[in-house]
């Protein structure tokens, strides 16, 4: 990174966790150095970035304040925010950079659109630009990472089913709050003057086991040495897109021992395929306590399950639900299930073949009768009952009987394009699965990034 490289510095939160009121206040704070301010939101009209005007003396340096309305920087503004950025970054005015972004907007992908440019900062820009149609952002990096928590909200914010429109994308609430805590460098716990020693306790131990590697930040009315969020040199994209609490778990997992304040985590894994009736159903009174969960399973095949079924509709694709991984994601209140690729045992036998020489860990993992096809699922809770929520996803297990050829059950599980599209999409990409799994064909980690801003293939079961 070179010397006189501008530090970009990206705020995020949910609608009235103080996004606002922290950038004003770090304006008022940084007097040793000059902040260009690029404030994102929805409507056509900005008012974030009116109150930042109002509230600072950046209104008399106007090209110090830049608006991005009428759309998210997380998705149909992407190009916009280079551009901006870009912008800011060629007139070399600024010691830093602030984004401010709207409430529904997921770090994610801001974090993504940033670094790609600067990721690509050694290639050729003219090929680059040929390629990707983007200008390389040079000049400056993305620092920081800041997810402003509303620690009087945080609660019922994940407890919230409420649906917001991201343009045009719906997402919950509380998926939204998991999300932009999983991805940071630092967490600022602001409104901490509404909320009593005990719960804050708690807010934080929940945070700290969603995300453990960024720092945490009491703060009230937005009062934060900016040290904390600008130019600290904590960002490292591949850090915090494996930072999420989910992901360390099932790197390494716990003891079940009890934790702070209650939170606590397992892992749950096995070698044989739910019954997709019982386990649908335990989906369907999925315990409140479970805050966060990840990870991939299968399904057993029904042999008859009516004309409509998606039993059927695979039937007709020549791919049986067993060859199908799925993927699992809880947070707050919302449960998707989701599109995981096809098992590398369920292949025709060249493409096997090739895929086991590619990829020789999984022998060592292939079962006798199911070959690659495992669950892994990574849950994390506050106060949650271990012991029956792992003896209900023993329950969930198909048993011989169940796996006799001739069963049938009911199958509400939902039926995905084709994964033959999904492999094929999949193969010039080796990125690490993110769950550790040993499944060759599956990419945790990209379909992470993808459903951060399309989630159009993911269907809730059990709202
Ligand atoms: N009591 C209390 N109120 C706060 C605190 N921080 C911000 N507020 C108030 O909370 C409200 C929302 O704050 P904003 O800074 O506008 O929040 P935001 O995240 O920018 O909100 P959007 O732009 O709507 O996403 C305002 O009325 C603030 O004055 C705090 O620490 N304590």
């Amino acid at each position: 990174m070179p010397d006189n490289s501008i530090p970009v510095t990206v705020l995020s939160g949910i609608l009235g966790a103080g996004k606002t009121t922290v950038l004003n206040h770090v304006l008022r704070e940084s007097d040793d150095r000059e902040l260009a301010v690029l404030v994102n939101d929805m409507g056509e009209v900005n008012v974030d970035a009116e109150l930042v005007a109002e509230s600072s003396d950046i209104a008399d340096e106007d090209e110090e304040l830049v608006e991005l309305s009428n759309g998210c920087i997380c998705c149909e503004l992407r190009g916009d925010l280079l551009d901006a950025v870009g912008e800011l970054t060629r007139a070399r005015e600024f010691d830093a950079i602030v984004v401010e972004s709207t409430g529904v907007a997921e770090p994610l992908p801001v974090a993504q659109t940033l670094t790609l440019g600067f990721d690509q900062a050694d290639l050729d820009p003219t090929e680059f630009y040929e390629e990707t149609g983007i200008e390389p952002l040079e000049g400056c990096h993305l620092d920081t990472a800041v997810t402003v928590v509303d620690a009087h909200q945080f609660r019922t914010a994940m407890e919230s089913d409420e649906l917001l429109d991201d343009d045009g994308t719906e997402k919950h609430l509380g998926d939204l709050v998991v999300e932009q805590v999983e991805f940071c460098d630092v967490l600022l716990l602001n409104k901490c003057d509404l909320v009593d020693d005990d719960t804050l306790a708690e807010i934080e131990a929940t945070l700290e086991v969603l995300q453990p590697r960024a720092e945490i930040v009491r703060t009230e009315h937005g009062r934060v040495d900016p040290a904390h969020l600008v130019d600290t040199g904590r960002f490292d994209f591949d850090a915090a897109s494996q930072s999420a609490g989910w992901i360390r778990e099932l790197e390494e997992p716990h003891a079940s021992a009890e934790e702070e304040h209650g939170v606590t985590s397992f892992v749950f894994e096995a070698r044989r395929p739910f019954h997709p009736e019982r386990f649908a159903d335990l989906l369907d009174r999925f315990p409140d306590a479970v805050v966060r969960a990840k990870g991939h399973f299968w399904i057993a095949s029904s042999e008859d399950a009516g004309e409509e079924s998606d039993a059927t509709v695979n039937a007709e694709r020549n791919v049986s639900r067993e060859d199908e991984a799925f993927t699992f994601n809880v947070a707050g209140q919302s449960i998707r299930v989701g599109p995981g690729g096809r098992w590398v045992d369920s292949l025709p036998a060249e493409e096997r073949r090739e895929h086991l020489e590619d990829n020789p860990e999984l022998e060592a993992h292939w079962h006798e009768r199911w070959g690659d096809r495992n669950t892994r699922l990574v849950v994390i809770g506050t106060e949650m009952d271990h012991d029956s929520l792992r003896a209900d996803l023993r329950e969930c297990l198909a048993t011989d009987d169940e796996l006799a050829a001739d069963a049938t059950f009911e199958d509400r599980f939902p039926t995905f394009e084709p994964p033959e599209a999904e492999l094929e999409a999949d193969a010039d990409d080796d990125a690490d699965t993110a769950d550790g799994s040993e499944t060759a064909n599956r990419h945790e980690n990209d379909d992470q990034r993808e459903h951060a801003h399309d989630r159009t293939e993911e269907l809730g079961i059990a709202d």
